[in-house]
């Protein structure tokens, strides 16, 4: 094994993501960073017994070049003798069924189609290659959109059964070894153009950052991105044994203990209410967290509007989550690639 290759088996192990004897589903696009993937996957193979195939979606929106895409994905599994999956859509049709970007669409189309092969093929996990880059790109996408603190964990390194296992490689380092070895990899037009705010952020944002404080915004995002997530763990622990001790600040058919949430510090009944709008399908957004903490310094009887159409009502000693019959829940955007 080389020397990237050992650092990933020590990644690997340290953040537990494989176990030996795992099936794995390499998400291979046939760009440069997947291609890496799923060499070092094969160099990690005799070591960890693992058994591996690759999952392709040609999204069909770059005519020739995705057809060109899908071939050399094939051919790169075939040269491995790995079993390829690979589904064809028509992202555009589905975009404007789904009154969502491409981008946001592809990304849903692929991770239905990971859990697809998952489920039908009996492979215990998905790999994408996602790296540090990626991840600095999420966080500031999530950051310029409006997103609060736990968004700016960016990119899961495990998230149920997909796998990230070079979220802790640089770009660098990926460009080094496909050199190292002749790998070959495709080039996504579509990258280069700004078009798509992710792309944006790459291709324009991040360098003009780097230019003027060298070498600072990736660690430093390293570090948030890292402290949001174990911020996240604690609170959600914090607030499950919260919620034991103190019944009355768990939604239960769509109510919450007034005298319970009065108790609590601002940051605490936000929490409360954080998770009593996720059980009501309603995005949480500051403005609605702000409305609710409001409320409980009000009066019974006043009512206010939490989104979606979400009435909150100050009733005796509850607050009553309704949901206007007209309108329906939605299901808010996903924040992680
Ligand atoms: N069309 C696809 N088919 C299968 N997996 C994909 C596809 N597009 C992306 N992925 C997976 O998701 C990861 C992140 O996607 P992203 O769009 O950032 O990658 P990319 O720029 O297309 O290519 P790469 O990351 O391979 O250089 C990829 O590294 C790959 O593992």
């Amino acid at each position: 094994m080389n020397a990237l290759e050992k650092k990933f088996l020590s990644q690997i192990k340290a953040r537990r993501l494989v176990e030996q004897g795992d099936r794995i589903l390499v998400a291979l696009s046939g760009g440069p960073d997947s291609m890496a993937m799923l060499s070092l996957f094969t160099a990690l193979r005799p070591v960890l017994h693992l058994q591996l195939a690759v999952a392709h979606c040609n999204f069909l929106l770059r005519g020739r070049e995705s057809d060109g895409d899908e071939d050399f994905v094939r051919e790169a599994a075939l040269r491995l003798g790995m079993e390829c999956f690979v589904e064809r859509f028509d992202t555009r049709h589905h975009a404007s069924q789904l009154k969502k970007s491409l981008e946001e669409t592809a990304r849903i189309l692929r991770y239905g189609f990971f859990d697809k092969v998952l489920e039908e093929q009996g492979f215990s996990k998905v790999a994408t290659a996602h790296h540090v880059s990626d991840n600095a790109e999420t966080i500031l996408f999530n950051l310029f959109r409006g997103a609060s603190l736990p968004a700016l964990k960016g990119i899961r390194a495990r998230n149920d059964r997909i796998i990230r296992p070079m979220l802790l490689l640089h770009k660098a380092e990926i460009k080094g070894y496909l050199k190292e070895k002749g790998i070959a990899s495709r080039i996504d037009s579509s990258n280069s153009s700004d078009d798509y705010d992710r792309n944006f952020i790459r291709n324009r944002v991040i360098p003009l950052i780097e230019e003027r404080f060298a070498h600072k915004l990736m660690p430093s995002l390293q570090r948030v991105s890292e402290q949001a997530g174990e911020l996240e763990e604690f609170l959600e622990l914090y607030f499950e044994n919260l919620a034991e001790c103190e019944p009355g600040l768990s939604l239960v058919e769509g109510r919450l203990e007034v005298g319970a949430l009065r108790k609590l510090t601002v940051f605490e009944q936000k929490e409360i209410f954080k998770r009593a709008l996720r059980e009501m399908d309603t995005p949480v957004d500051a403005q609605a967290l702000q409305k609710l903490v409001d409320l409980l310094n009000s009066r019974p009887g006043k009512v206010v509007m939490a989104g979606r159409g979400l009435q909150v009502l100050w009733k005796g000693r509850v607050l009553c989550f309704l949901r206007d019959p007209l309108s329906s829940p939605g299901s808010p955007d996903a924040l992680e690639r």
